[in-house]
């Protein structure tokens, strides 16, 4: 989607991760490259750790070994020189806030209007001014489409409409990664294409993602890399055209053929 940005310089990178839940090994030792402009789609079957490596990127889940680094910076560290230092509560929130995610349920506040919802970020977190945060936040409804919505609450929206609304809220922190955790799975399927559509564009625009879905045509024509994943681990990777069309792995043929029966 983003043509040249296999060139792009490297913004997400993971190395040998490693995550157990008691004696279950959930990661076991995964290695993830996304560069700058890049959308990289994780496949795989239920509970083979793509929603634990999102969170292990986003600082929700503490990985037990390993590294991360985005945009140069270690996941859960700081550095200063050459040494380390575990973050405090105030570094990682700024660490987060720099990268979006939104989830399959949208979380939205239920007694927030549309824009406070998407306001709230920038306003707490960010300490931006709310005239200058409402400001972007319309801006950006309007441009997933919902510039009439402002003033409704989430319970008077579609599915499809409060996901587009999570992925406003999302963007309002004006991230430099992008991260989403099967966005269309809690949806009627007749409102799938529409926040599906949302994503593309952003895609176009140069956005960086990492997207966990099942939507298949959306890996196949929107995709830079995708990444199967089975039991912990990386299986198999590279452009749509190879992994979706050519899978090389018979884990990877047998989970397209179940996905797209
Ligand atoms: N907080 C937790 N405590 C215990 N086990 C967990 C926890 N989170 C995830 N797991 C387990 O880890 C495994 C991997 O979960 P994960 O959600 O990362 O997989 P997934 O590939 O995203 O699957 P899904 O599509 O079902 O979300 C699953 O077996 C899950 O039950």
């Amino acid at each position: 989607m983003s043509g040249g940005a296999a060139q792009g310089e490297v913004l997400v990178r993971a190395r040998g991760l490693r995550k157990h839940y008691g004696s279950l090994e959930v990661l076991r030792g995964v290695d993830l490259t996304v560069r700058r402009g890049q959308v990289v789609v994780l496949l795989g079957a239920s509970g083979a750790g793509k929603s634990t490596l999102l969170r292990c990127v986003n600082h929700l889940e503490a990985a037990d070994g390993g590294e991360i680094w985005v945009d140069g910076v270690p996941i859960g560290f700081r550095l200063d020189g050459d040494r380390l230092h575990e973050l405090r509560e105030k570094d990682v929130a700024r660490q987060r806030a720099e990268i979006g995610m939104v989830f399959q349920r949208f979380n939205l506040f239920p007694h927030r209007t549309v824009l406070a919802n998407v306001t709230e970020g920038p306003v707490q977190v960010r300490g931006v001014p709310r005239r200058e945060a409402e400001a972007y936040a319309r801006e950006l409804l309007e441009r997933v489409g919902l510039g009439d919505k402002v003033d409704t609450y989430p319970d008077r929206l579609s599915g499809g409409q409060q996901q587009r609304v999570a992925i406003a809220r999302a963007l309002a922190m004006r991230p430099k990664l992008l991260l989403f955790d099967e966005p269309t799975s809690a949806l009627d399927p007749e409102l799938v294409g529409e926040v599906l559509a949302v994503m593309t564009e952003l895609a176009r625009e140069g956005m960086t993602m990492i997207v966990v879905t099942h939507e298949i045509s959306f890996a196949r024509e929107v995709a830079d890399h995708v990444v199967f994943m089975a039991g912990g681990v990386v299986v198999e990777e590279g452009p749509p055209e190879q992994v979706i069309g050519a899978p090389q792995h018979e884990r990877t043929r047998a989970f397209l053929a179940r996905v797209t029966a």
